[in-house]
């Protein structure tokens, strides 16, 4: 196969294949069924999706998911096998033609606008705008949240990391073992790479999204070497002159210059530690990165890493760097470059110092800030556990709701104010100030004038009366876009590494008391002068009025 060939398969591959009509609730069908009994099949809606809180107690939210919703929609349809199961699982009273009617049914009457994959996004303000026939739109609700949920939660808690951590440092993914379930880990890596992370150790999401996949080794690697006679014959030939070279007693001689140059005795030294870092060295002489805390990072791992380093040197390699996997990882970093230092200094090889430091095991935003604040030398984080599982918090709320039934405007009610629906047909706009940063996103009636460049608008809080605010924007950009319709994805579908710049470039109009960790702004949503009144004259319009007795 050419390697456009296998491009394009990557391609191809890059739709999750457990999303089909039948990954959504039941009630999506049973209504579906009620609808077309009570002869709705005509009835057109518009459906918003979007969530109300921002998750991990922060204020912003990564948009993701947009692509698999375009090829979940491209590829809708119910096959032979889905309708005889529902035939066989549904009530007996259901009519044949509703089978005949789902059989053929796609989306090609459905519209959907959205935000651009990658966006900083904020809660109330539609992630989808979803419109077409009223039975079709109903089904695709259960499917289209479950894709936006986890890959945008995975991507805001992926871009959170990539913040704490900062640009220089590099970000693995480790999590697919803790993850929930294959398709948690799938999504994880996919969604992890969107929010800023560099790799994954995932190398089924490395075949599939074209990430890059990275990795080290396992610490059973090691202890499944008990001494050096167990590297074997540990021949390697030179990187040039291809005469090989016996590494195992190079690196037990450079063990005891090394040990006289760090002040560590050769004795504590673990020989099937060495062995397990020779024979890794031996396999992988140009990318040798070797986990040094199975027994003691600096009695024993440190020693025999550099003593394997040099060895390797003499063959013409250079090692890549070590994982440290517990203890105190900023003390542990500390001392392994401070050792690094000293043994190029020694040695007299500049390069030693810039050896890459992984530091992994059970690291959470929490962990990274306090290792900044104590001053670290890691260059690169390897990342599961909290990543993969949002554990700070496990779920994004992104909801479907109703905003429009053949052109008539519907609003969801609730004693929370929070939860009550902004109804009808919405544009939303991002207003920019005179720093060029995002200031203000707006929400209008789609009949309504879009706001303009130098304009003043009047921006209201879409629920308490007294919150409001004249803005004049310096830019304004208009949110949706046409993503789907007559049948076709009518965006092109960009490669993962560029919906990840855009991450990048759409947190850098934040400002950053909005981005910061604790207690950050919040950013501002609004609606029109228009679309306030209209609200809350639907909202008097549709809430009964009690009686006291
Ligand atoms: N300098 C540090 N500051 C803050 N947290 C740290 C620091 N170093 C390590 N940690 C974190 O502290 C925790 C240490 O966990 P734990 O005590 O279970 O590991 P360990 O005993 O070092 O390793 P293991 O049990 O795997 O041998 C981890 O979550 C780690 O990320
Ligand atoms: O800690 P996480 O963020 O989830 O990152 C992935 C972890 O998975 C690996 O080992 P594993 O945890 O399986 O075994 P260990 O804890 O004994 O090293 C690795 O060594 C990390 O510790
Ligand atoms: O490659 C690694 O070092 C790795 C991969 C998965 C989990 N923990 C570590
Ligand atoms: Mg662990």
């Amino acid at each position: 196969m050419s390697s456009e060939e296998i491009s394009n398969n990557r391609k191809m591959a890059r739709q999750n294949g457990i999303v089909q009509p039948l990954l959504t609730d039941l009630y999506q069908i049973t209504m579906a069924y009620a609808y077309w009994k009570s002869g709705k099949v005509d009835d057109v809606a518009v459906f918003d999706l979007f969530f109300r809180t921002n998750p991990f107690h922060g204020e912003f939210t990564i948009f993701a998911g947009l692509e698999e919703c375009l090829k979940f929609l491209e590829n809708f349809h119910y096959s032979d096998s889905d309708i005889e199961y529902l035939r066989q699982t549904l009530p007996d009273n259901i009519e044949p033609e509703f089978f005949a009617y789902l059989k053929d049914l796609t989306c090609r009457d459905v519209k959907l606008s959205a935000i651009e994959e990658g966006s900083v996004v904020f809660p109330r303000v539609p992630l989808l705008r979803v419109e077409g026939p009223l039975i079709i739109t109903q089904l695709l609700e259960t499917t289209l949240l479950t894709l936006v949920n986890f890959a945008s939660l995975m991507a805001t808690n992926a871009a959170r990391y990539r913040m704490v951590a900062g640009k220089n440092v590099s970000l693995l993914e480790f999590g697919l073992r803790r993850a929930q379930g294959p398709d948690g880990g799938l999504s994880a890596s996919k969604y992890a790479y969107i929010g800023g992370f560099d790799g994954t150790s995932n190398v089924l999401a490395g075949k599939m999204f074209d990430i890059p996949v990275k990795g080290t080794h396992a610490h059973s690697f090691v202890t499944s070497f008990s001494s050096l006679a167990d590297a074997g014959c540990g021949r390697l030939p030179h990187a040039t002159t291809r005469a090989p070279r016996d590494l195992p007693a190079l690196a037990a001689a450079w063990r005891r210059r090394v040990s006289a140059v760090i002040d560590i005795s050769t004795d504590e030294a673990s020989d099937g530690e060495l062995a397990a870092l020779i024979s890794y060295a031996i396999a992988f002489p140009t990318g040798f990165l070797a986990l040094v805390d199975t027994y003691d990072v600096k009695r024993s791992g440190l020693l025999n890493f550099c003593a394997v380093a040099l060895a390797l040197n003499d063959c013409g390699y250079r090692a890549v760097g070590i994982r440290i996997d517990s203890g105190d990882l900023a003390y542990l970093s500390v001392l392994a470059r401070e050792t690094f230092e000293q043994v190029g200094q020694a040695f007299d090889l500049p390069w030693f110092n810039t050896l890459t430091i992984v530091a992994s095991n059970d690291i959470n935003e929490e962990t990274i800030l306090s290792l900044n604040e104590q001053g670290h030398k890691i260059d690169c984080f390897g990342i599961g556990t909290h990543l993969v599982t949002c554990q700070r918090q496990p779920a994004l709320g992104c909801v479907y709701k109703l905003v429009e039934i053949n052109g008539q405007p519907r609003i969801k009610l609730s004693q929370d104010v929070g939860k009550v629906t902004i109804p009808g047909h919405k544009e939303a706009y991002r207003l920019f100030g005179a720093d060029g940063h995002a200031l203000i996103d707006l929400l209008q009636r789609s009949s309504e004038t879009p706001p303009q460049v130098g304009q003043k608008v009047l921006c209201r809080h879409p629920f308490q009366e007294s919150k409001r605010a004249y803005v004049i924007p310096s830019k304004v950009e208009s949110l949706f876009r046409v993503c789907w319709k007559d049948g076709k994805i009518q965006v092109p579908l960009k490669p993962l590494s560029e919906v990840r710049q855009r991450v990048q470039e759409s947190l850098r109009t934040l400002r950053q008391d909005i981005k910061r960790n604790l207690n950050p702004t919040p950013y501002k949503v609004a609606v029109s002068d228009d679309l306030y009144s209209f609200i809350h004259d639907l909202w008097l319009q549709n809430a009964p009025i009690g009686e006291l007795s």
